[in-house]
């Protein structure tokens, strides 16, 4: 197919749904026949956003500016969905939209659904790892996280089993070694910017929320650690039926692969949304959304790197204009 260069499709229609792609390393990232069998009691928090509009107020009296314009989507328990785009596309304020977050002089119409309702997320039902990372200096890793427990698990769960599981929590995230070792900050050194991260994940999903919205949790982190953190994420999701909604910079392929679904954002408008892998598919002969638009994943290419590289704009020296074309379905 042939297309002008100076347009970039905008909008896929949503595939239906489909069987969960496999991880690497045999990490299955689909709900387990458990969880199928519990949604039934506790179907989880299924999200459903559509025409989602974000303006800012504009300063000195000027035109309030637009941040996110008619973006619509979905995420299912047991899922992990991405939201990616250049730097300053809207992943956070998208985010902070979904959650709730969205802070004064920010504004926001559209629609967002929770299990189909109009309604507020009940109290300790979603947990929110933000970019900015706020842990008390003094503690140690060990400490902190036991603290949480002791805070955030109810009062009939006895301390032994609360300290038991804030442990096996800390090893999940590959943090057993700096078990003991002073949080530190900006004058005392202490764990590293990576583990903070994960520290920061760990203190989240203590409680087991049944959504869980993350900002850059790789952000920071090596390959290796990356994808560990991402896989055990994607494990618990598929396991108790969590949802979760990620902005992610530039994953790695591995992680990629770990996606159920994707939302690539540019300029604060959505450029594909739909399962992950139906972005990347590579034969010419696909009815895929990079292939059939004329901009094909080449083989061995990261696809985060791709994807990016094709819809960001901010360096071209011959500025190129977008052409946003909503044809939703
Ligand atoms: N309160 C605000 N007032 C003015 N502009 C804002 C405000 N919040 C966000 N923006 C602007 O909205 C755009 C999107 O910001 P956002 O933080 O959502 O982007 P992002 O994709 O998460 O970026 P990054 O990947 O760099 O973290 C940016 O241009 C930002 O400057």
């Amino acid at each position: 197919m042939v297309i002008p260069p100076s347009t970039l499709p905008l909008w896929a229609p949503t595939p239906s749904p489909s069987p969960a792609p496999a991880g690497f390393d045999g990490v299955v990232v689909e709900p387990s026949p458990a969880v199928r069998a519990g949604m039934e009691d506790d179907p989880g928090v299924f999200l459903t956003w559509e025409d989602v509009c974000v303006t800012v107020d504009g300063s000195y009296g000027r035109e309030p500016v637009s941040i996110l314009s008619g973006i619509s989507g979905h995420a299912a328990p047991g899922e992990v969905l991405a939201i990616m785009g250049p730097s300053g596309c809207g992943k956070t304020t998208l985010l902070d939209a979904l959650a709730g977050r969205l802070g004064p002089g920010i504004n926001e119409a559209g629609e967002i659904l929770i299990n189909g309702r109009r309604e507020k997320l009940a109290f300790g039902t979603s947990a929110y790892v933000t970019q900015e990372i706020m842990l008390m200096s003094t503690l140690s890793v060990r400490e902190a996280v036991y603290y949480s427990a002791q805070l955030q698990l109810p009062e009939t769960v006895p301390a032994a089993k609360k300290r038991a599981h804030a442990e096996r929590v800390i090893r999940e995230m590959g943090l057993s070694d700096a078990m003991d070792t002073r949080i530190g900050g900006r004058i005392t050194k202490g764990i590293s910017g990576g583990q903070r991260k994960r520290l920061t994940i760990c203190i989240e999903m203590l409680t087991r929320p049944r959504l869980l919205f993350l900002d850059e949790p790789t952000s920071g982190l090596d390959s290796a650690a990356s994808y560990h953190v991402m896989s055990h994420i994607a494990r618990i999701a598929a396991r108790e039926g969590m949802t979760v909604v990620a902005a992610v910079h530039q994953p790695s392929g591995d992680v990629f692969e770990l996606f159920h679904s994707l939302c690539l954002l540019a300029y604060g408008r959505t450029v594909f949304f739909g399962e992950a892998a139906h972005a990347t598919e590579v034969s010419i002969s696909s009815p895929f959304f990079f292939t059939q638009t004329g901009f094909p994943c080449p083989n061995l290419r990261n696809p985060s790197d791709h994807f990016l590289r094709t819809i960001n704009k901010d360096f071209d020296e011959v500025p190129l204009f977008i052409i946003f074309i909503s044809c939703c379905e």
